[in-house]
């Protein structure tokens, strides 16, 4: 009331007199104006018809209000709500009531005009705040009159049926919409639920209803496609779970999943077994009460893994690990896993692992030693560039100075290191090879320098040789130099320095004559200059220095290089595979080859294997470089097209070496890496003397 009233108005008091009473009624513009006593209390009210009913009855403007106004006053009280005042004023037959305090004394008044604007307002502001909810509402809903016609449609329907309000605004609403019958909710009120239709080609679920008695029609919808979504993606998590439980099922060890609060949420069939219950009776049981001391809830509250920790549980030793489950950085549940076979039947697998793991490499140093030595012959490029990396590295190896070998992953750098030892002067002598990223930290040490008996528990009897002491005589590579610790960096730049080192746990000093070639993909200088490398033994290690050029700079090798990978594949595979189809040819020749010669070499290796005639296949080729667009920068503008590039390509390489050799075809099959009867054969096809 108190928003609604009119306040400041001019109080009457009974002495007034009749004039100054009409006066102020014309001031004011009101109907009526409230009168009180000496205290400001409310006692009655003054109006126009009293006015009238006095200066009927013959007063004089000077009289005193006191016999004319009205004693019984409709009041309301100020805070009285809205909705009150509302029941009230449609009750009431007066026009004018006055607002009081709780002690009674008037404070305005309050007209059936005030009443009319706090509708007016409260009607916007409903208005205001039912737009805002049909806006929001994720359904669509489309409004049409009593002809039929669409007044408006809300975001969300725009957004379904990818159609804007403008455009149907004021359609025939079967017009626009010609699959859903409107006619039954606006003729006869009906209600439609549920109805499956098309609506501008999009499929929708709707609900029709009349607006009041048919004023027009509301239409609810929304897009199957949401429905078929939630059920597929209810399908997938339900597919996931039962793949969960399979996959868990199969394990060997008791697996159970707590939620938050520790309660068991999943448990495998080996942890049935191990509980001794089946899984109806473990499911929502707090974890606590079924395994005895469970750390399970410590990790619950510190997010903390533990793997492989011993813990008695009815008086058994058992291997334990127990697992958080994070989702947006909250635990949200977590896994344990409990080993309760016999430790022992364990202990025996690893041993026989072991042992197979000691065989294994026992056969593969056998087959290593038996494969064919690796020559420069071997290394195929037609390259300018290479090729004098090739001739470079042909007279390094004459010499024992260190090599560094740099260039990305897969251009050769192995390669190379084992030409230049079967050109050295060491080619009797070993060619050893160690990874060091593949070697864990703690046994680079040992693998490099072995170690002397008894050094360390678990030691092999008798000691061990390091690669070095095997190396003893020949060549060194060490691969993926860039990856080795700091710590061990010092102590190789020791033994490149003394030429003499001390296995683990040995103080006897072992003289070697080893050369090192040295291999990595990484920018050692960026490395060096971040601290990571030590510059003392890079500038040892860097004395001569081949960078392998990647194959995106060579591509002119690709085509050699897939011939001779061809042909080796074809004695291993015993396969007779002559040619490769123009298309293959396009994307080989266009591809850029990231993983240079290995990615080359495998995509060759796949492609025979799964080649079913005598010609490599576009289907032959994994699916990447296939979808890769067929955009070539063919070597020359001369006529190529698709039947023949192989065949320019072909013979613009051999002419090429043959000039470069001055005709000498043994050079040029030793250039190319092809048999002096290949070469023979391509001279005699392509015509060339
Ligand atoms: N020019 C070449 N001719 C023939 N085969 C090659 C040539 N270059 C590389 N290869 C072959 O490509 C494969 C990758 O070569 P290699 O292992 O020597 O590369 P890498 O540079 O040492 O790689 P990473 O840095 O990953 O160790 C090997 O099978 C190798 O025989």
């Amino acid at each position: 009331m108190s928003d609604m009233m009119t306040r400041d108005v001019p109080l009457l008091h009974p002495k007034d007199n009749l004039g100054q009473g009409v006066a102020l009624l014309r001031w004011t513009k009101l109907d009526a104006l409230p009168v009180v006593d000496e205290d400001g209390l409310l006692i009655g009210i003054f109006t126009k018809a009293n006015v009238l009913d006095a200066f009927l009855a013959g007063a004089e403007s000077s009289e005193a209000i006191q016999q004319h106004f009205n004693r019984q006053v409709v009041t309301v009280e100020a805070n009285t709500p809205y909705w009150e005042v509302e029941q009230r004023v449609k009750q009431s037959s007066v026009g004018t009531g006055v607002v009081v305090d709780k002690e009674g004394k008037a404070l305005g008044i309050f007209t059936k005009v005030d009443m009319i604007m706090a509708l007016f307002q409260e009607a916007e502001q409903l208005a205001v705040e039912l737009n805002t909810v049909y806006q929001a509402m994720p359904n669509g809903i489309i409004v049409v009159d009593r002809n039929n016609r669409i007044q408006q449609m809300n975001l969300s329907g725009e957004k379904i049926l990818d159609l804007k309000q403008e455009a149907i605004k004021g359609c025939l609403f079967g017009s626009v919409f010609p699959s859903l019958d409107l006619s039954g909710v606006l003729k006869q009120s009906q209600h439609l639920v549920g109805v499956q239709t098309q609506m501008n080609k999009v499929t929708v679920l709707c609900n029709i209803s009349p607006v009041g008695e048919v004023a027009g029609a509301v239409i609810v919808f929304q897009a199957l496609t949401d429905f078929d979504q939630v059920a597929q993606e209810l399908d997938a998590t339900k597919r996931l779970y039962e793949t969960l439980l399979t996959v868990t099922n199969i394990a060997y060890e008791a697996i159970f999943v707590v939620d938050d609060q520790g309660k068991i949420t999943l448990v495998n069939e080996a942890a049935c077994r191990f509980f001794g219950k089946r899984e109806k009776e473990l499911l929502q049981r707090p974890v606590d009460q079924v395994i005895e001391n469970t750390r399970i809830l410590r990790t619950l509250k510190t997010g903390m893994a533990e793997t492989n920790e011993i813990q008695v549980i009815n008086g058994r030793v058992y291997i334990v690990s127990r697992l958080p489950i994070v989702r947006q950085g909250k635990i949200i549940g977590a896994v344990g896993k409990i080993v309760f076979q016999k430790l022992e039947e364990v202990k025996d697998v690893a041993e026989r692992l072991a042992q197979m793991d000691h065989e294994l490499k026992f056969y593969k140093e056998k087959a290593g030693a038996a494969r064919l030595a690796v020559t420069f012959n071997q290394i195929v490029t037609v390259s300018q560039d290479m090729r004098c990396l090739k001739q470079g590295a042909e007279m390094a190896a004459r010499g024992n100075s260190t090599i560094m070998l740099t260039g990305e992953s897969g251009t050769g750098k192995e390669l190379f290191a084992e030409a230049i030892h079967q050109a050295s002067p060491r080619r009797k002598g070993p060619y050893v090879k160690v990874n060091c990223a593949a070697v864990p930290e703690n046994l680079l040490e040992s693998e490099f320098f072995g170690y002397a008996s008894g050094a360390f528990t678990g030691a092999q009897r008798g000691g061990k040789a390091g690669k070095f002491a095997i190396a003893n005589g020949g060549t060194l590579f060490l691969d993926e130099i860039g990856d080795m610790s700091f710590n061990l960096q010092s102590k190789l730049l020791r033994v490149l320095e003394d030429k003499s080192f001390e296995p683990v746990g040995s103080n006897e000093s072992i003289k070697v004559d080893v050369r090192i070639i040295a291999a990595t993909n990484k920018d050692l200088i960026r490395k060096v200059e971040c601290g990571d490398f030590r510059s003392d033994l890079y500038y040892r290690l860097n004395v001569i220095h081949f960078h392998i050029i990647p194959m995106c700079d060579r591509l002119e090798d690709v085509i050699p290089l897939v011939h001779v990978f061809l042909e080796r594949l074809n004695q291993d595979f015993g396969k007779q595979i002559t040619g490769i189809s123009p298309d293959v040819l396009k994307i080989l020749v266009g591809h850029r080859w990231p993983g240079n010669v290995r990615e080359l070499k495998n995509v060759i290796e796949r492609a025979v294997n799964f080649a079913s005639g005598e010609m490599l296949e576009l289907e032959d080729l994994p699916f990447y470089l296939r979808e890769q667009k067929l955009e070539v920068s063919l070597p020359s503008a001369k006529v190529w097209n698709l039947e023949n590039a192989h065949e320019h390509l072909d013979k613009e390489t051999l002419e090429k070496a043959l000039l470069k050799m001055k005709g000498n075809k043994s050079e040029v099959a030793r250039l190319l890496g092809i048999s002096r009867s290949w070469l023979y054969e391509k001279m005699r096809r392509y015509d060339i003397h």
